[in-house]
């Protein structure tokens, strides 16, 4: 995003631009140009503006920065002047906020600007919409009070010692285990965690360990197995420095990659059960790759009763569920584990969204606030934007309210017309896939609450393309086809899905119970895109009847 401003007499310039090293930029340019805004998009504010004149000014920049800000999934959904006027995603709505924010910051921070007040309220009014964002995507966290957190405060006050400052206390939350309680009111960007490096777990244990010679040894081996093989044996030595930490670990992760024969069995239908036997089988070629022959050769350094299988799928289970991705001074990225930052809980409107980099003048990894978070209120984290799939094989929970990234993808070639020399036009998409159709806000005709990239490919593969929303005939017909391909598509997709199960409560062991609910979410989802395609069918048949009178 290209940020910049300017100030005249009359008042100040904000710019909001789109940077071409944009991810996504030719699909983004074509889709500002098409809801009418101009590539610069600088946007005038008077130092005699109203109040209303002032929130216009902020509906405007907020839907540029919604498609500035887009990610692949966003952008593929979210492409729509009706969509557009709404929120698209807590975290597409939270991101083009901060962007309009850190426009207004820097307005503000020279000291020539002579419209000080203006740009505060504005900021206050940002501040406000974020955190209205938040108010309504917020979930509700109960603590459960009888659960003993001692070795939880033993490993916080071990940290604090040693210079990690927190405004967070750890306690025990209902379906999360431990999570992370805001001990005072925190503010958009404060800082509610800050780990110094020295306290962060990542490759450099290595080189101190006994392990290292052998690994160097070993054509090809990755840093993270290095590092899952170390955690192995770690956890177990009682003068480790991380001892405080790996006490604090729990016994045994509940994650997919532990689902039994009756879970897997209640995933029949899904895609998710050939992803989770598939990396089961992928865990379990990789355990034999390395074992029992680096404990035949080296029993001291890797004892067998400590590398067995059971212990192996632990270690990659804390490595999935617990590890974060930061970008050191050095410009490496390094897969870590963050003693304090691993009790955070994962949010799709989380508090914490930037937390990846290390800060180079403290040499510290700072966990700023991008919403509020209220003192004894569960402060969340995002851990990126996943599908509830991977939350469950790799995490082993399903996120709570609607996640915008559960999307089914689709068995059909994407840009089949586009020209070999150029690729795909900026408008084309390679693949195609749906997700539940409640998450859209136009189920107008030509919409129907299906994303616009499938509904013009699957048009122009009956050469037929969208080009006005002007009621045609053929325009009528055309869609009528794809509407009922696409309702046979799904209803078989739901028959595979079998009926409804409903939990039979204690009785049912937490991976039958995760499956069930998984499923049951995919028949929402595919049971909305049905009801969508059926209500647009009826849309079309009626405007078709006035052709025919
Ligand atoms: C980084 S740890 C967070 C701390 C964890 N709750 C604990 O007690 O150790 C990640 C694990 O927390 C749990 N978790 C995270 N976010 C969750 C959520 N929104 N709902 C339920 N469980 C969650 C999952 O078990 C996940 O594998």
């Amino acid at each position: 995003m290209d940020v910049d401003n300017h100030e005249n007499d009359d008042g100040v310039t904000l710019v909001l631009g789109l940077a071409e090293t944009e991810p996504f930029y030719e699909k983004k340019k074509k889709l500002l140009k098409d809801m009418g805004f101009d590539l610069e998009g600088s946007v005038c504010i008077r130092s005699s503006s109203t109040p209303d004149q002032l929130k216009d000014v902020l509906d405007v920049l907020l839907r540029r920065a919604r498609i500035v800000n887009f990610n692949e999934v966003e952008l593929y959904f979210g492409g729509d002047i009706i969509n557009l006027g709404n929120r698209i995603s807590p975290r597409n709505e939270l991101e083009a906020l901060h962007s309009i924010l850190e426009v207004i910051d820097k307005s503000l921070s020279g000291e020539k600007y002579t419209m000080k007040s203006i740009q505060q309220r504005l900021r206050d009014e940002i501040v406000e919409r974020i955190d209205k964002v938040g108010k309504e995507f917020s979930e509700v966290t109960k603590i459960v009070g009888d659960s003993s957190c001692d070795k939880e405060k033993c490993l916080l006050d071990w940290a604090v010692n040693n210079g990690v400052e927190t405004k967070l206390d750890i306690a025990y939350v209902e379906g999360a285990g431990r999570g992370a309680i805001a001990k005072e009111d925190l503010e958009v960007g404060d800082i509610a965690l800050e780990i110094p490096v020295s306290f962060i777990i990542c490759e450099d244990v290595l080189y101190e360990s006994d392990m290292f010679p052998i690994f160097e040894k070993i054509d090809g081996i990755s840093e993270e197995t290095m590092l899952l093989l170390w955690s192995m044996k770690e956890k177990h030595n009682i003068s480790s420095k991380f001892k405080l930490y790996f006490d604090t670990l729990p016994e045994k992760f509940d994650t997919g990659l532990r689902f039994g024969i009756n879970a897997l069995m209640a995933l029949d239908g899904t895609l998710l059960l050939e992803e989770i036997v598939q990396a089961k089988e992928h865990l379990r070629a990789q355990y034999d790759e390395l074992f029992p022959a680096l404990s035949d050769h080296n029993p001291d350094v890797f004892p067998p009763e400590l590398y067995t299988l059971e212990q192996f799928l632990w270690a990659c289970e804390l490595w999935y569920s617990n590890s974060m991705k930061v970008i050191f001074s050095d410009g490496k990225l390094r897969t870590c584990l963050i003693p304090i930052a691993g009790f955070l809980n994962h949010s799709i409107c989380p508090h914490i969204m930037h937390y990846g980099r290390i800060d180079a003048t403290t040499n510290s990894l700072k966990f700023p606030l991008s919403r509020p978070c209220h003192s004894g209120e569960q402060c969340f984290l995002s851990y990126g934007n996943f599908s509830s799939s991977h939350l469950l094989t790799f995490y082993g929970f399903l996120p709570q309210g609607d996640n915008p990234y559960d999307v089914i993808p689709l068995d059909i070639d994407g840009a089949q017309d586009e020209d070999p020399e150029v690729g795909p036009a900026p408008s084309e998409w390679s693949s195609h896939m749906v997700r539940g159709t409640w998450l859209s806000k136009n189920h107008e005709i030509f919409h129907y609450g299906l994303p616009r990239p499938l509904l013009d490919h699957l048009r122009r593969a009956r050469n037929s393309a969208l080009q006005s929303s002007t009621l045609t005939r053929e325009l009528l017909e055309t869609d009528l086809d794809v509407l009922r391909d696409l309702s046979s598509t799904f209803e078989a997709m739901l028959e595979n899905l079998g009926d409804k199960k409903l939990d039979n409560g204690e009785r049912t062991s937490w991976d039958v119970k995760l499956a069930t609910e998984f499923k049951n979410l995919q028949r929402r989802i595919v049971s909305s895109i049905l009801t969508s395609c059926n209500t647009g069918c009826e849309l079309l048949e009626s405007e078709l009847g006035k052709y025919t009178v």
